[in-house]
This record gives C-alpha cells, structure tokens and sequence, in this order.
C-alpha cells in the first residue's frame, strides 16, 4: 500500500478545516510530519472511514492513522467531538490514546482540499474479539479475570466524566500487550442517529439493552429508548462472558429478530463449566433484564477488584484514576487538573460556537510582557514554589489569584522567569507555567524538556512534576518504571509530594512490587511533612485498612484535616462519611456542606452527589439546608 490515503473534504468545510490548521499552528493538537509514517498498512474500516497502521520513523513505533471517507462539516464535528470525549478520559491507562493529526504530504494533496488523520494510540492485537480467538487457549483465569477488570474500570471511568459509550461490543476494544484500550466512544453518540442504525444494531444484538429492543418493537421508527449507563452496564454482562468463553454470544445463531426475541424472553448465554461462581454472579447481575436490578459500574470494579485480590497469584494494576477506590471520589494529582486546559474548553464548545469565536479564545502570542523594574519578582515567585506549587488542587487558579493580589500580570512572570533560569526551581516553574498555560500557550513538549532540565539538576520537585507526566502519559508516554524511580529520587530529597507518590506506587504498584505496609509509612510521612494529598490518602489507609489496622476515628480526623485545607477529594470523602455514617454520626447538612465545597472546586463526584441530594430534596422533605 502506497502513502496516499484517500480522504477529500467537501464543500463549506473551510472554515472547521481553517479551525484545524490554526489549532495545529498554535501547538493544540500535537502535529506529526506524515513524511515520518512509513510502511503504512490498512488494518480496518467502519462506518466512517478506514484505519491504518504505520510505523514512524522507522523506529519500533507504531500508530494507527484514522481516515475519514468524507470530511465535511458534519464529519469535522465528529471529530472534534470524539477528541473532546477522548481528552476527557485519555489519561486512563485502559483508554485509546489520541495522539495527534497529521496531514498527508502537500503533493499528494495536490487537490486543494486538506486531508487529515488522526494519530491515534496503536493497539497491537486489534479487537478484543480477534484477540480472544487468538489467544483464549493459552489465557489464565487470573489473566481472564485482568482483562475483565481493565474493561469494567474503563467503562467506570467513562461513566465519572458523564459519557456513556453505548456501543459496547467486542469489535469496538481493542487489545494491546494484553492489555485492554477502550476505542470508539466518540462514535456512539452519533450511531443512533445513523440511517442503518437497525441494521447496525442487528450487527451486535446480544451486546445492545433489551430495554432498547423494546422499544424497536413497539414503535420501529422513532427511537424513543435512551440508552444510559445501565445499558453499558447490561454490555458489559455480555462482554465479561465472552472473556469467560473466548467467543462472540450465540456465536451460532443467525443475528436476526428472532435472536432479538428470544434475548427479550430472557435468553441469556450458558456459563462456561469452570468459571468462579462470583464471577457468574456479576455477568448475570449486568446482564439482568430489568436495569434498576443491574449493579452499578463501580460495583462491577470493586467486586472483580476483590475476586482478583482474594487470589494471591493475581495482581492488578489499578489505573492511577481510581487509585483510591472504593468510595466514589478519586485522588487527581495537580498535573492531571491542569490536563483539562484551555484546549479542552475550546473543544467543549466546539459544538455550540462559531470558528471566530473559537479563535479569540485561544490564547495569542502578542501578550505584553512587560516587566516592571521595580518590583521584587524573585519574592513572588519563591512564593508561588513554596506555597502553591503542587500543594494546592486547583493550582492554576491559585498561581493567577495570588498573582493578582500582587498586583502582578503571568506575563511578567513568565517573562521574568525567562530570563532568570540560573536555578533549578525557577526552570521547573517555567515548565509548570508552559504545562499549565499560565503567561503563555500551553507547550507540553516545552513543559517536559525544563522539568527534564531540572531533575537532571537533582531538583526534588522537577523529579515529581516529570514523574506525573511519566505516570499519566502527559506529553510523554507512560513508564511506570522511569515514574516510580523519579518519585523515589524526589521522595530521597524529602519533597513531601514525592514522597506521597512514592507511597502510591507501592499502594497501587507502578513501577515496583507492592508493599501496603510501605504505603502507609510513606503516607504518613508525607502526611507529616505538610503533602495534603498526604494526609488524604493516609486517611484512606486508615478507613479501609490498608498497611495498618482500620480506625474510621483515625481517618474521619484526617479527612477533616485535609477538608479544612481545601483538599477536594477530602472534602467529598468527608462528606460521604457523614452521609453514610461511617464511624461517626450520620449528619446529613454536614454531608451537604463538604459535598458542596468539594463540587465548588471542580469536583466531579461531588457534583454528582450534589445533583442527587438536589433530587431527593424535591422528592422528600429531607432538610437540606
Ligand atoms: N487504534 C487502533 N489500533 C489497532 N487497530 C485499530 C485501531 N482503531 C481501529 N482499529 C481497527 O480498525 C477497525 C475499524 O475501526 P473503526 O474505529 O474505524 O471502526 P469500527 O469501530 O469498526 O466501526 P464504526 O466506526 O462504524 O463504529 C477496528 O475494528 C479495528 O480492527
């Protein structure tokens, strides 16, 4: 195959095209030189263009590249749409990665209207589906049972950030080391308003809601089902028994309405002889006919979690996202915060905006960086590595304000730390203010070649801020390994941030074997030295008995603690022990207070809650004040 790949735009597309080529110029989207592709490989086709794997550079790098069949207006929305779910949850190690675009060469584009691909994440074994014929002979249950796992924590993911796939089939997870890559939630929106959307769905029967089917039944043309989180739960069900058997459901009947009609009665798939009896229950538990009776996702993680850690053989890799489960709310690192940029604003109103607004919204280079000879800037900036860098949740935020007290613009600042990059520390602020976008454009690259600068310099703080990138995959790919041995190197210098990640990696196992009780006593040292993600997660140890004897006392406490400090994940923790009762009384306003403090800081959990008190608040006299 040659490296001309088809792809035409239509008319009225330009200004959306326009719209892509200043995102690329401004540095939004990562662009890739297509003369670096080679051996470029077709590997699939769906319903809106092809898929091709090339290699870049000639180096053992591969990515897929996704073509569009038509790339008008409509398409150009699709695309950004599917980014802005993607940039939602793509730092989730079981996520397809999007990585870029790249525009095929300008002679082979000779035809005037721009091509483009996306560069995205390349999954070497392709579907889930493909893998399992492949591979089921020689798969364990513990591998089985990881798979599983990878999927469901996905999906959970997903469902934290409000999207729904609804297309959950095992032609759309994909596998790559053994390991599951969720692709395609992009598209799902848009599949039923597709023409053949029956004959789609006919496609992938026993994997669609039965509730859905219903509704098909009654009234074939308008499509008045809705198809929610239950419905990817009832999917899932399906999935986890196609793990347990290696091949699709009713892989030898015809996928057709009577199939759909015997779903509808009831008919499910015959457990496979051998598979653990908890893990029979929680397929048929998703699978159940009537969605109020289906577990939440969450549920599904937690109990394929402790199925998994019942067995001493088996050992998962949680991703970072949930690395505190169980209760709702997830640790997010200061870096992953800032991840949620100026970029995915603009992409988020992608839908509702016009091209000229969305321009003015992206930040211009012409920005005055005047300094001001006689302010004191170095006393400012000390400040800002001192008290806010890393130790505040919504850090960004926290830099401009104390900025603006200080009556001091980000461009003098990031102008002044231009030119004074003698110290370690001000290199590694440079790059946080690159990384972040404060006083200049978001550069990643940039951001992780001064943090690289600076831990090279043996700076404690570069080494954690270059760890996170390296643990979430910012700008760089994800190395547990080089994460684990930059936290060590940051905790050996007694950063308290450092040493709370390294207290992580021992908890969650990245990059190292692990070792609760080594968690707990690095927690606590954190804790100790001021790491208020720290004392959250120390907190955490002590309400579920994680490296030390369970204490709710303990734990409320520390909750507490971390709560009054502004800690947003503290906060809705509190709140959901109050709510609940754990260990101390249940307080209902109480909850309702820390779940709205948590939620006034951006605290997805803690909205969510929020919105359900709301509700019940209508539907009973319960007093919320
Ligand atoms: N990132 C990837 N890595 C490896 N293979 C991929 C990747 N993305 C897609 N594929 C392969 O290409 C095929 C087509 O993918 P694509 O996402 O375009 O369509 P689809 O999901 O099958 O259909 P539709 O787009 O209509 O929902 C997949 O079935 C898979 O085999």
């Amino acid at each position: 195959m040659s490296n001309n790949i088809e792809l035409n735009t239509t008319e009225n597309s330009n200004e959306w095209i326009n719209w892509i080529d200043e995102a690329i110029t401004k540095h939004y989207f990562k662009h890739y030189e297509y003369k670096h592709f080679n051996d470029i490989q077709e590997i699939g086709s769906g319903g809106f263009g092809k898929v091709y794997r090339a290699n870049w550079k000639n180096s053992d790098k591969f990515f897929a590249l996704k073509s569009f069949f038509n790339l008008n207006n409509a398409t150009v929305k699709e695309i950004v749409n599917e980014l802005r779910l993607q940039r939602e949850v793509d730092f989730h190690e079981n996520v397809i990665r999007f990585c870029g675009i790249t525009t095929p060469d300008q002679e082979i584009q000779n035809d005037n209207p721009k091509k483009y691909l996306l560069v995205m994440e390349y999954a070497d074994s392709g579907t889930l589906r493909d893998y399992l014929k492949e591979n089921f002979d020689n798969l364990t249950w513990n591998e089985k049972l990881k798979l599983a796992f990878q999927l469901t924590h996905a999906v959970s993911c997903l469902h934290d950030e409000g999207i729904v796939h609804r297309d959950l089939h095992s032609n759309n997870v994909l596998v790559h080391q053994n390991t599951i890559k969720l692709a395609d939630f992009g598209l799902s929106r848009r599949i039923e308003e597709m023409t053949n959307y029956q004959e789609r769905l006919f496609g992938v029967i026993p994997y669609v809601d039965p509730k859905v089917l219903v509704n098909q039944r009654n009234d074939d043309n308008q499509q008045s089902y809705s198809l929610d989180e239950k419905s990817d739960v009832y999917s899932i069900g399906i999935l986890l028994w196609e793990i347990s058997s290696g091949h699709p459901p009713f892989h030898d009947k015809p996928y057709d309405q009577s199939l759909a009609i015997e779903i509808l009665q009831g008919l499910r798939e015959n457990p496979i002889p051998d598979t653990p009896e908890n893990y029979m229950n929680i397929y048929t538990d998703c699978w159940n006919s009537e969605p109020d009776n289906r577990p939440p996702i969450k549920q599904v993680v937690s109990e394929l979690k402790a199925i998994i850690a019942k067995d001493p053989n088996t050992t998962v890799r949680p991703s970072k996202h949930l690395l505190n489960t169980n209760t709702a709310e997830v640790p997010k690192s200061n870096m992953y915060n800032s991840f949620h940029g100026e970029l995915s604003q603009i992409i988020q109103e992608f839908g509702t905006m016009n091209t000229k607004e969305m321009l003015s919204l992206m930040p211009s280079n012409d920005q005055t960086n005047k300094i001001d000879e006689n302010k004191n800037y170095s006393v400012i900036v000390d400040k800002i590595i001192e008290d806010i860098l890393n130790m505040r949740s919504n850090e960004k935020q926290e830099i401009l304000s104390y900025l603006e007290e200080q009556n001091t613009t980000p461009q003098e600042i990031f102008s002044w730390l231009l030119n004074n990059q003698q110290n370690s520390n001000y290199i590694d602020l440079l790059g946080n203010f690159y990384y972040s976008g404060i006083g200049t454009n978001v550069n990643k690259q940039k951001a992780i070649e001064l943090f690289q600068k600076a831990a090279n310099l043996g700076n404690n703080i570069a080494q954690y801020d270059l760890g996170n990138c390296y643990l979430y995959g910012i700008g760089v790919n994800i190395d547990y390994n080089k994460a684990f041995e930059l936290f060590k190197k940051s905790a050996e210098g007694e950063y308290p941030e450092g040493i709370a990640q390294l207290g992580n990696c021992y908890d969650n196992e990245i990059g190292t074997s692990i070792d609760r009780e080594k968690a707990f006593e690095l927690y606590r040292k954190a804790a100790n030295l001021g790491s208020i993600p720290g004392i959250g997660n120390l907190a955490y140890c002590y309400q579920y008995g994680i490296g030390t004897d369970i204490s709710e006392h303990k734990a409320f406490e520390l909750y507490q603690k971390a709560a009054n400090l502004g800690y947003d994940i503290a906060q809705c923790r509190l709140a959901y022990m109050f709510e609940i009762g754990d260990g101390i009384d249940k307080d209902m306003d109480k909850a309702y207070h820390w779940y709205k403090k948590s939620a006034e800081q951006g605290n997805r959990d803690a909205q969510n809650k929020l919105k359900r008190f709301k509700i019940r608040k209508k539907h009973s006299s319960c007093k919320i004040n």
